[in-house]
């Protein structure tokens, strides 16, 4: 097995010989050189294969370039020699995507010359003893032409649009197509050369600095703590075997399908016929479609489906996946306390309601926790797992585990609104409304937000996830009100500044992408091509006429400040408050939960790269400019931390821990 290069070695001296004229020399030798791969060969694993003269994988072994992923290209001649072996588009695949591929399609690209079920070494040898006396001219990858296809331009240059535009920003996959583009188009030495240089630009990068933290930081989170000191290495979860989702919605049809895929048995319960009808049927196609992609049969027979609460009574475990309303959720966690074993852990995918008053409706509080899935729930790789002041570990470590058996990157947060992921949206999307009011237009700051990396910007995102939702949530909480004297919306609610924006396009049914219109207009209901709307800058200038607002140039430095470090501060105060254990947790749900882009490490990781003396100063520029605004008050734990000389992010959790220590 070899996992390639220390990745914990980039960020200073590394040890060991030289591997670049090492895999020469091993080239070169004049006695056959034989790879036996066996476990995984990646990165520098592989290169140090291709450089010998013939590859024996076992039949369970897997390969591949993952340098991509840490922000690096193949640079011991893996940009030069793999397009030699297996031809210009394969290669630029497996560099481009970073992807590890199996034996099996390994010899079908060329890569391996063999594979075996048996002992990968004894094969290797016999294999060796049988070329012994075969000439090795043949068999230097480096000598061989680049095997290129006739319309090979077009090739690259459909590939360098195609990762462009989904780089978002990240200079790595552009450099490994560059790197591909020298070994087609120039001898092996001059293409070695461009190699060491476009390597040389990635080594040093803040993005490879980024990616390689995100590395170790989505294996942190496994390791994790409660503020109790129950930890993941002293708690054992319980084997889960059977489960059940109540409610048959969006949220409960993906998490169904999550489980059912992972080889759960799952009762699936949805209380009204019509919509059980609907939910069945969406929930085989899923599965259907996902079982074709995988070349698996679906794994329909997996699901029991039933109106019935009373049908959950012998699961292990339960996720309510009902409407986001405390009372509907309140009563739920009373019926399935009253008919499910005693022992069962009851689960709430809420997306930021107390899971405490849910415990408290239930015989065995410790064993509810929150186990909030991201929309698509089958596809979205994170899970953020919710303790509240009563759940045991023994609760946390089976959602975990849960978690990773159906192929989530779970993160344990503590229970306030929002957890982390929410919580942190509302200061960002709060900051968003406030730069329209103050002049600018949603296509500019989502403009700004796209080039930074995301996905989608603030308002488009919106668009698509629904404006209706976050009105429900703020009426129950009564801030979407119009003012009872003057009938007109007011900008101050609860003592603090507040855009009713939102609330004013949810009354004119714009809801987004779904009602054709919503920050964008679309040309029907449901489509996804956004474009600027006309009525809505009337609409904003009608409303700063309104209220007296003007219209001033805002800039791209600051819409992306104020977004940015707003959510950033929001994000310090919850590591102060003990809901996230460390600054890791926070950027493995940002990255995977919200779509930050990775190359730029995660929130927290981006406010060290900025400095966190610059993050205070501009958020205390920022907040003395919006005095009500009390999301951008520089919180204690960033000012503690840059009294504390802005240590690097490894070393936080210690300032973390004093700042806790003196509440
Ligand atoms: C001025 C500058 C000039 C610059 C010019 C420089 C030129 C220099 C040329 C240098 C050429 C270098 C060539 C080599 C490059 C490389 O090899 S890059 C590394 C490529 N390899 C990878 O990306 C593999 C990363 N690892 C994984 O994908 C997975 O870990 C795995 C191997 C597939 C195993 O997965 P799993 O079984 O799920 O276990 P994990 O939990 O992920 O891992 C277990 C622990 O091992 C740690 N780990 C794994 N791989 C590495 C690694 N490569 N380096 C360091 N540590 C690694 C992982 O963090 C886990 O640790 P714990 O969390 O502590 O348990």
């Amino acid at each position: 097995m070899h996992s390639g290069a220390d990745i914990k070695e980039f960020g200073g001296q590394m040890s060991g010989p030289p591997l670049i004229p090492m895999i020469h020399a091993i080239e070169a030798a004049s006695k056959p050189v034989v790879a036996a791969i066996e476990g995984i060969a990646l990165g520098g694993g592989l290169e140090l294969a291709l450089g010998c003269h013939y590859r024996i994988a076992h039949s369970k072994a897997r390969v591949g370039l993952p340098e991509v992923t840490l922000g690096l290209l193949p640079g011991a001649g893996g940009s030069q020699r793999l397009p030699r072996l297996i031809g210009v588009p394969a290669a630029l695949d497996l560099i481009t995507t970073g992807r590890h591929v199996t034996a099996a399609e390994a010899l079908k690209f060329g890569l391996v010359d063999q594979i075996t079920d048996h002992n990968t070494v004894n094969v290797a040898v016999k294999f060796a003893q049988r070329v012994a006396d075969q000439p090795l001219d043949a068999r230097r990858i480096s000598t061989y032409p680049c095997l290129c296809p006739s319309d090979v331009a077009v090739l690259f240059e459909e590939v360098m649009q195609r990762v462009r535009r989904t780089a978002r920003g990240a200079i790595a996959p552009i450099a490994c197509v560059q790197a591909v583009r020298a070994a087609a188009t120039l001898p092996y030495n001059q293409g070695m050369e461009r190699e060491r240089e476009l390597m040389a630009t990635l080594f040093t990068s803040g993005q490879a600095r980024a990616l390689q933290y995100f590395f170790f930081a989505q294996r942190a989170v496994g390791r994790w703590s409660m503020p109790s000191g129950a930890r993941w290495d002293t708690s054992k979860p319980r084997p889960v075997h059977k489960a059940a989702v109540i409610g048959l919605g969006t949220m409960g049809r993906g998490i169904t399908v999550a489980l059912a895929q992972a080889g759960f048995s799952v009762v699936a319960v949805e209380t009204q016929e019509k919509q059980l009808m609907e939910a069945k049927q969406a929930i085989s196609g899923m599965l259907e479609r996902g079982a074709k992609r995988r070349g698996v049969a679906p794994a329909l027979d997996k699901i029991n489906y039933g109106r019935n609460i009373q049908s959950v009574a012998d699961v292990d475990l339960v996720i309510e996946a009902v409407f986001e309303d405390m009372a509907l959720k309140k009563k739920v966690f009373q019926q399935l306390s009253a008919v499910c074993k005693p022992s069962t852990f009851l689960c709430s995918n809420t997306s930021g309601l107390d899971i405490d008053q849910l415990a408290c409706q239930t015989r065995n509080p410790e064993l509810v926790v929150g186990m909030h899935f991201f929309a698509p729930a089958h596809v979205m790789k994170l899970l953020e797992v919710v303790y509240g002041p009563k759940s045991s570990p023994l609760a946390v470590a089976t959602a975990m585990q849960l978690g990773k058996k159906i192929g989530k990157v779970s993160v344990a947060v503590g229970n306030c609104r929002g957890f982390v992921g929410n919580r942190m949206l509302k200061p960002y999307l709060e900051q968003a409304l406030f730069l329209l009011e103050e002049g600018a237009t949603p296509e500019f700051v989502d403009q700004v937000l796209e080039e930074f990396g995301f996905a989608m910007g603030v308002f488009r995102m919106s668009d698509l996830s629904g404006l209706d939702v976050g009105w429900k949530v703020r009426m129950a909480d009564g801030l979407a009100m119009p003012d009872p004297t003057t009938g007109q919306p007011t900008r101050l609610r609860q003592g603090r500044r507040y855009s009713p924006l939102g609330d004013l396009l949810c009354e004119q049914g714009r809801f987004g992408q779904k009602t054709g219109r919503g920050w964008y207009q679309y040309d029907k209901p449901g489509s996804q091509v956004a474009k600027p709307d006309p009525w809505l800058h009337s609409f904003l200038d009608e409303y700063r006429a309104r209220h007296a607002l003007v219209a001033h140039r805002i800039d791209h430095q600051e819409v992306l400040e104020r977004c940015l470090y707003s959510m950033i501060n929001e994000g310090f105060r919850i590591l102060e408050d003990g809901i996230a254990a460390g600054p890791e947790d926070i950027d493995v749900i940002y990255v995977f939960g919200y779509s930050w882009p990775r190359h730029h490490g995660g929130p927290m990781f981006y406010a060290a790269t900025v400095g966190l003396n610059k993050v205070l100063e501009r958020l205390e520029h920022y907040y003395q400019a919006h005095p009500d605004v009390p999301s951008l008050q520089p919180c204690h734990l960033l000012r503690k931390l840059v009294a504390s000389g802005s240590p690097p992010i490894q070393k936080w959790r210690e300032v973390i821990k004093k700042v806790r220590s003196q509440l």
